[in-house]
């Protein structure tokens, strides 16, 4: 079978995943209706003004103004070779997911369908077995239906968000599972991602050491299970780096220096054992519930799982307890947090580790302020529940200050002249959550798994060396 090139497709939802989709097809030259059911969001985009914050995807959007239409119209996936759904999948209260968002699109899609050959590719993380369900669900809907033309393929999605463009381009894998003729179609699609034909953006320029990405063919179910299995591998690699921080501590070892030394086995490699604060964002937490979820739907446990679940929430009770043992009680005193996305480089907030210490600190009596520089007017709208003061510059967060918890590393903290601003607090005292700060500064200097920093010996030392 052959596909168009370039090819119609329709992206239905503009979140973080739906927007960086929409964005890479138009950029490797396919033409590309992204769907939402939100009118307000699909105003801004057709205004020129992407709803979320992710580095370079307003310069690629804008870049591709003539390939990409926004609308609320269903009927744009008549003429669309292959449709990908990308709406959100949260967790329900028992931690499995939600799937009425994934279940209302296909019910849309289904009343769209062509007679002609049509892809539905499902990029929302769903359960296993959910695109048996949209096949299913596709062919009760649609008179049309017909299993030789129109096929569902799972294509899960791996980008970060942050970094989300360089992610959606020079991806390690493109997994594809489903029937092989539908998996054929999709390598026509993705040809020139798999190839590197694309001229890269200035946005996101082609790390010198990237070839290709590896391209994984899978069934339905193995693609929906990689999606969890890889999210939950990732954060359990975080909650043992920080298991082993804790133990650390009580040792008298740097957590710094033996990631750095457990990482050198390329069998376990660097990335992700940044002990910290733990992980936050919209997907760890609610996959590796997910997980359990499906587990438990099957009377099988996965201990290992609550494990580093448990790890990782206990995190944000630790650096409390730092602070407690510094301060013995926070009643009255003002404690101002840096940092309140999940992560640096984004203005998500969801499962933010700044949430829950400020529901920590506000029990305790603290009064609380905050500080992000790009999340501070999404936390308004999200965060109206909790009890802070915003502070309008980080200046403003260090003036009389009792205590800073450092909770998202965003390089603009990294390069602050702490000395300068400690000089405002009320005592010098720093909670560094995510261990950024190398040098000795004026202050005392908490962080998680290892002694205050004494400048002479780094990770990065360990790395050369
Ligand atoms: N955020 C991330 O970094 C990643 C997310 N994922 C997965 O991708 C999926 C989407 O995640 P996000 O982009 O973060 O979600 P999001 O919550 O940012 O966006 C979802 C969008 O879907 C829209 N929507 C809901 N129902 C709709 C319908 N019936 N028709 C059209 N639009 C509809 C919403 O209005 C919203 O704009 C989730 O399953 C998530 O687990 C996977 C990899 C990365
Ligand atoms: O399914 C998803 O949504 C995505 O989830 C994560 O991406 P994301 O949550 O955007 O960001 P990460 O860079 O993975 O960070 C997640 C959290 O872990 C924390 N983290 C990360 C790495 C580390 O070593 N230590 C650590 O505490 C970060 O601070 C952050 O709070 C995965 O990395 C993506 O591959 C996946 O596509």
């Amino acid at each position: 079978m052959h596909l168009n090139h370039p090819a119609n497709v329709a992206v239905i939802g503009r979140g973080y995943v739906g927007l960086g989709t929409a964005g890479l097809l138009a950029h490797i030259g396919h033409t590309v209706t992204g769907i939402d059911i939100d009118e307000e969001k699909i105003a801004m985009l057709r205004q020129g003004h992407v709803p979320i914050h992710e580095p370079g995807l307003d310069d690629l959007l804008a870049s591709q103004v003539e390939r990409l239409t926004w609308t609320t119209d269903y009927s744009a996936v008549r003429d669309a070779d292959v449709i990908f759904i990308c709406v959100g999948t949260p967790p329900g209260l028992d931690g499995t997911p939600d799937l009425q968002y994934v279940v209302s699109a296909a019910a849309s899609i289904a009343r769209h369908l062509n007679s002609h050959s049509q892809i539905i590719v499902n990029k929302s993380t769903v359960p296993i077995g959910t695109g048996d369900y949209v096949q299913r669900l596709l062919e009760d809907h649609t008179p049309s239906f017909d299993p030789s033309r129109h096929f569902v393929v799972s294509n899960p999605e791996f980008l970060r968000e942050g970094t989300a463009l360089g992610d959606s381009l020079y991806p390690d894998r493109i997994v594809l599972g489903g029937q092989p003729q539908a998996l054929d179609l999709m390598t026509q699609l993705y040809a020139p991602l798999i190839d590197q034909s694309f001229t890269a953006p200035t946005v996101a320029p082609r790390p010198e050491w990237f070839t290709r990405p590896a391209v994984v063919k899978t069934s339905l179910q193995s693609a929906e299970m990689i999606k969890y299995a890889a999210n939950a591998f990732l954060a359990l690699k975080i909650s043992f780096a920080n298991e082993i921080s804790g133990l650390c501590e009580r040792v008298g070892a740097d957590i710094e220096e033996v990631a750095a030394g457990i990482g050198m086995d390329q069998r376990i490699g660097q990335r992700f054992l940044q002990a910290g604060l733990g992980w936050g964002g919209s997907c760890f937490g609610k996959d590796t519930q997910g997980l359990i979820s499906a587990g438990r739907e099957h009377q099988y446990d996965m201990p290992i799982l609550q494990a580093a679940i448990d790890v990782n929430y206990r995190q944000r009770r630790v650096v409390i307890d730092k602070l407690l043992r510094h301060l013995k009680t926070v009643k009255g005193k003002r404690v101002s947090i840096l940092g309140m996305a999940f992560k640096p480089n984004t203005d998500d907030l969801r499962d933010a580790p700044t949430h829950d210490l400020i529901v920590q600190l506000n029990r305790l009596g603290a009064s609380v302020t905050a500080h992000d520089p790009i999340a501070m007017n999404r936390a308004a709208r999200e965060w109206s529940h909790l009890s802070y003061t915003p502070a309008a510059t980080v200046e403003e967060a260090f003036e009389r200050a009792d205590a800073i918890i450092l909770a998202t590393e965003w390089d603009e903290y990294i390069n602050l002249d702490w000395n300068t601003l400690l000089a405002t607090t009320r005592r010098p005292l720093v909670i560094d959550a995510r261990n950024i700060i190398r040098r000795p500064i004026n202050a005392q200097v908490e962080q998680v798994g290892r002694d205050a920093p004494r400048g002479e010996r780094r990770r990065a030392d360990v790395e050369r060396s």
